[in-house]
């Protein structure tokens, strides 16, 4: 996990308070307005309500709604007109802003390894994208709940958060809290990138507290993932990072068999990792 400075240089403030501001509009209002969206059968494409989304694949359920949209693949893409439209102009540009932030950060991490800069691009990172605004209501008993359970996110996130905080993020055996400081991103590398780097880059297990605030947590959260589907094309630790004394620490998967791993239960830590690993 990695903070990024957003002011101007990434994203402009207002763009920032604007997402935040819009997803808790969306949020405040009354339940029947919005549960119109709530749709189980629906998942994964398109637009979507849910309190604790993983509710029915998880073994305990946890203290969050959310309101999920679907970016990418073209065939999965929420219509715009479809997407509330008390945040709707605001998700368009978050959407966007963030999509650029991860476009630089592809690069970077291709940089990072010493391959091609557009090679995590090419791996079609950007065509697997949704955006999630998650709120973390008041809970009158926190101890007895978490806000998000403690996981690992799969692809590559861009994260923006409000000022309640409850981000936490392992470090060791520690739990440590990612401060809410006006103005950076959170950046997560998940599972995907874990394993096609062969270890050198390291998904981290992240939770959220729940908090007995009368100010919810909001958070509105851009995921990144390989969108193809075929069951043609395999995904492993990237062979430019091989050779005789490093050899691949994983074997070859495709995107079918990591999403039904990663997406058929509730949220959990580097399941398919070690599933993989060999
Ligand atoms: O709301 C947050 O800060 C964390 C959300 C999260 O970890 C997720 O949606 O994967
Ligand atoms: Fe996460």
């Amino acid at each position: 996990m990695a903070l990024l400075p957003s002011y101007q240089s990434w994203i402009p403030k207002s763009v920032l308070d604007e997402t935040i501001n819009a997803i808790k509009a969306f949020h405040d209002q009354p339940h029947e307005v919005k549960s119109k969206l709530y749709n189980r059968e629906k998942e994964r494409q398109g637009v979507m309500y849910s309190s604790n989304n993983d509710l029915y694949r998880a073994k305990a359920a946890s203290w969050h709604d959310s309101l999920t949209i679907w970016m990418a693949p073209e065939t999965r893409r929420a219509k715009e007109e479809d997407i509330p439209e008390v945040c709707r102009k605001e998700i368009v540009a978050w959407e966007s802003h963030s999509t650029k932030v991860a476009e630089a950060l592809l690069e970077l991490l291709s940089e990072g390894l010493g391959v091609e800069a557009e090679r995590f691009k090419d791996l079609g990172f950007l065509e697997g994208k949704l955006v999630v605004g998650h709120c973390y209501p008041y809970c009158p008993q926190p101890d007895l709940t978490v806000g998000i359970t403690s996981h690992t996110d799969s692809g590559l996130t861009v994260l923006l958060q409000n000022q309640v905080g409850g981000l936490q993020v392992k470090h060791g055996d520690e739990w440590v809290d990612v401060e809410p400081i006006p103005g950076p991103l959170t950046v997560n590398i998940g599972d995907f990138i874990q394993i096609i780097s062969n270890d050198n880059y390291v998904s981290v297990e992240h939770r959220v507290l729940a908090k007995a605030s009368k100010e919810p947590r909001i958070s509105a959260v851009a995921f990144f993932n390989v969108g193809t589907q075929a069951d043609s094309d395999y995904f492993g630790p990237l062979p430019e990072l091989l050779s005789s004394n490093k050899l691949a620490l994983y074997r070859k998967f495709t995107v079918p068999e990591f999403n039904e791993s990663f997406f058929s239960k509730g949220l959990d830590s580097k399941s398919f990792i070690q599933k993989v690993r060999l």
